[in-house]
């Protein structure tokens, strides 16, 4: 058996009637939206056979299993990033057990910088596309065709649906959600200012050190994915003012009660 197999094997059975739908991921300093979920099953991602262990600060590392919304939700309170030192096949391996436990969408958060100072901290944005800056890809070795393809198309990585869904809840809700391209940049350093400036010519929005892979993997294995960005900071050079892990943990909590009240009610409406 395949690590994902023994993973979600390992699930199944805890899960007994519970059938989550929609996986959620939730990003530096968002962890505390999952504290909304109702009568939650909590399994810490070391109980999980071949899943990693989350090592960044503000990345609780457990898989709050409930309700949000009125939907069954399989939510990971913490993520992992490439720069942790996690291997690509391990990277895939919390997606592809949360498709074999049911989970047919996953909406995906992160904390990101923004490369224009109109999207200042504390915005939210709906990420419409993304630019993968990393040269590196977690589909990369061996592909399994009875999982996708090895030629994955990524005319439509964030689906169009849920992205119309979202923006509607949004306005009903009077949230302004900005739409943009997000950068993935494999980190563990923040970027430059000429870095900044070089991606904001390449055409990207926000930059941030995640998601993107999780996206890949969703996508091939047949999930529907949304994004949505917490902007926490300027991009690096364009407030004057040094970037840190705690300022993106101290804007993420600021901003977690406005996401949350977002994605409960994009999670009601989707009965
Ligand atoms: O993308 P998430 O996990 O939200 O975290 C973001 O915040 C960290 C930097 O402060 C990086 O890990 C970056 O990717
Ligand atoms: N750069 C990269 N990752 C980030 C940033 C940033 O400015 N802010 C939060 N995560």
């Amino acid at each position: 058996m395949k690590a994902y197999q023994l993973s979600a094997e390992y699930l199944r059975n805890k899960l007994s009637q519970r059938k989550p739908k929609v996986a959620i991921i939730l990003g530096s300093g968002l962890g505390s939206l999952a504290d909304a979920i109702e009568d939650p099953l909590i399994i810490p991602y070391y109980d999980i056979p071949g899943f990693p262990t989350a090592t960044v600060h503000g990345h609780k590392g457990q898989l709050v299993i409930g309700t949000l919304g009125n939907q069954e939700v399989a939510c990971m309170q913490g993520r992992f990033h490439l720069y942790e030192g996690i291997s690509p096949e391990v990277l895939q391996i919390p997606l592809r057990a949360l498709k074999l436990i049911g989970c047919e969408q996953v909406l995906l958060t992160n904390a990101a910088g923004s490369l224009h100072s109109e999207m200042a901290p504390g915005s939210l944005m709906l990420i419409e596309d993304h630019i993968n800056f990393t040269g590196l890809n977690p589909l990369t070795g061996e592909n399994d065709e009875a999982i996708g393809p090895r030629f994955l198309d990524l005319t439509q990585a964030y689906d169009r649906d849920m992205r119309t869904s979202i923006q509607r809840v949004a306005k009903e809700m009077k949230i302004e959600l900005h739409n943009g391209v997000y950068l993935w940049a494999v980190g563990p350093t923040f970027e430059t200012p000429a870095e900044i400036r070089m991606f904001r010519l390449l055409g990207a929005d926000a930059i941030g050190m995640s998601t993107v892979p999780e996206t890949l993997v969703a996508r091939h294995c047949g999930m529907k994915v949304a994004a949505i960005s917490s902007i926490t900071n300027l991009g690096a050079g364009m407030s004057g003012n040094a970037l840190s892990h705690e300022e993106t943990l101290d804007e993420g909590q600021k901003a977690a009660k406005l996401l949350g009240d977002l994605i409960v009610k994009w999670l009601e409406s989707l009965l």
